[in-house]
């Protein structure tokens, strides 16, 4: 379900500090593949820390639709999942709704190639725009029949019945999410799936499927598995979702005087593309208390106010860093000197055009921002505030939110109920750490 119609406002007052300990909602990747992988095992999976946003509870009543038996979300993030094995799933009474998310939907088109029966996914207003050529076109070389729109958006129905073979794909497009589906889809498939990374992306897919006793072989940047093995229950504690952590990451970084602890962040090296990028901008975050949880790197991150400088955002980061930019753009508003990103064409094909949208929302609060096709040219200025429409993107409206600390007058955010797809809880964690923040 998505509340992308709600018209929630965020009034931010201007300035504040960041202080104290947070800890932000678990991992929206991980928890997404946490349902998936834990129905289709064999035994029961625990799940501790799973992120109650929208997004992933699409993912679980998908599931449960299609007869898995799934207890919680317990209030502190516990789930139990009674795994049906790779062939237990049941046809859904109704379409899947996947609400505003990608990974549901791309993750699903290609598990849902490899069952007996017809589904169909359908989307809300932002994900019905976005773009489904890059799964259905690799996994119908696979055999996958599946239907969309002319121009290859959803609604998807994906036809059942069908034999898959498995292939070796090229990926066009650095994305975890198509990698992902062909390597779900792979499960089902006959013989060996195999996909080549133009660069390193997320790898949850992998590490989980080993974590569910599934051999996957990584060899730089070629991944493959084989067909016809099965998942084996485990147990899995999610971590805290670096994405999330973002926000408080530049919060602490611009607002002068701050010192704030953000706890259990996830720290994978393939999502860990915004420390590298506020670092060379010259943040100053401690990592602290580094650990192993569940095969996923964990640590608390220290962030002390910094002065920033403007960069040329190196390319190589980009895939690493794919959910941070709108965050990372508002840190380059308050940076000495002019930040410049390129390779990032794919920002404009997430909940919103997030070039565009970010664009026009730094322009209304007074910024010198340029909007590139595959990029952004930003050029600090005296930073105002103003209103700000975040197009029902959670992203933008968790990042003007936090350049309230440093602005001049208060930002008024519009379409902001999509926050709860990613981030339930933010307005509270952020007040209390010392946004001038409220809702209405
Ligand atoms: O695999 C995943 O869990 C995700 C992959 C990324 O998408 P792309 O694969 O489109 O880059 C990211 O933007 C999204 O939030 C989550
Ligand atoms: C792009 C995102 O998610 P999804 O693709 O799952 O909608 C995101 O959370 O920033």
């Amino acid at each position: 379900m998505s509340h992308s119609s709600t018209n929630l406002q965020f009034n931010v007052q201007p300035g504040g500090s960041l202080h104290g300990t947070v800890r932000v909602p678990g991992d929206k990747s991980i928890s997404h593949r946490s349902i998936m992988l834990g129905s289709l095992a064999e035994g029961t999976t625990h799940v501790s820390g799973f992120l109650q946003g929208e997004d992933c509870l699409c993912t679980l009543n998908a599931f449960r639709s299609m007869g898995v038996a799934i207890d919680g979300p317990t209030d502190d993030g516990k789930v139990t999942i009674h795994g049906v094995g790779l062939h237990g799933l049941q046809a859904p009474a109704g379409d899947l709704e996947m609400g505003n998310s990608g990974t549901s939907m791309r993750l699903m088109s290609g598990l849902m190639s490899g069952q007996a029966f017809d589904v169909r996914m359908t989307g809300d207003a932002s994900l019905s725009k976005r773009p489904m050529k890059r799964v259905t076109v690799p996994l119908a070389s696979m055999g996958a029949v599946i239907d969309a729109t002319e121009i290859g958006t959803p609604p998807l129905l994906v036809h059942g019945g069908s034999k898959l073979q498995g292939i070796h794909y090229d990926m066009p497009v650095a994305s975890a999410q198509v990698k992902s589906s062909l390597l779900l889809a792979g499960l089902y498939a006959q013989g060996e799936t195999s996909v080549i990374e133009p660069a390193p992306t997320r790898d949850h897919t992998e590490r989980m499927l080993r974590g569910f006793g599934y051999a996957v072989k990584t060899d730089g940047n070629h991944i493959s598995l084989q067909g016809g093995g099965k998942l084996t229950a485990t147990d899995i504690d999610v971590p805290s979702d670096i994405s999330s952590a973002a926000f408080f990451m530049v919060g602490a970084s611009i607002a002068a005087g701050s010192d704030l602890t953000i706890e259990h962040v996830g720290m994978n090296p393939t999502r860990t593309g915004v420390i590298d990028i506020l670092r060379l901008m010259g943040a100053n975050l401690e990592i602290l208390n580094e650990r192993e949880v569940g095969g996923e790197p964990v640590a608390d991150v220290r962030v002390r106010a910094a002065p920033l400088k403007g960069i040329q955002i190196p390319e190589a980061l980009v895939p690493l860093a794919i959910d941070e930019f709108p965050a990372l753009f508002i840190a380059a508003a308050f940076a000495e000197g002019q930040t410049v990103l390129t390779g990032a064409e794919e920002l404009r094909v997430k909940e919103s055009d997030r070039i565009q949208v970010m664009a026009d929302g730094l322009i209304a609060c007074g910024v010198d921002a340029q909007p590139t096709p595959d990029g952004i040219i930003i050029k600090p200025g005296n930073f105002t505030g103003g209103t700000i429409d975040s197009h029902g993107d959670h992203r933008i409206a968790m990042s003007f939110a936090m350049a309230a600390l440093r602005a001049t007058q208060p930002i008024t955010i519009n379409d902001c109920a999509n926050v709860n797809t990613s981030f339930p809880g933010f307005v509270g964690l952020a007040a209390g750490a010392g946004v001038r923040i409220s809702a209405a």
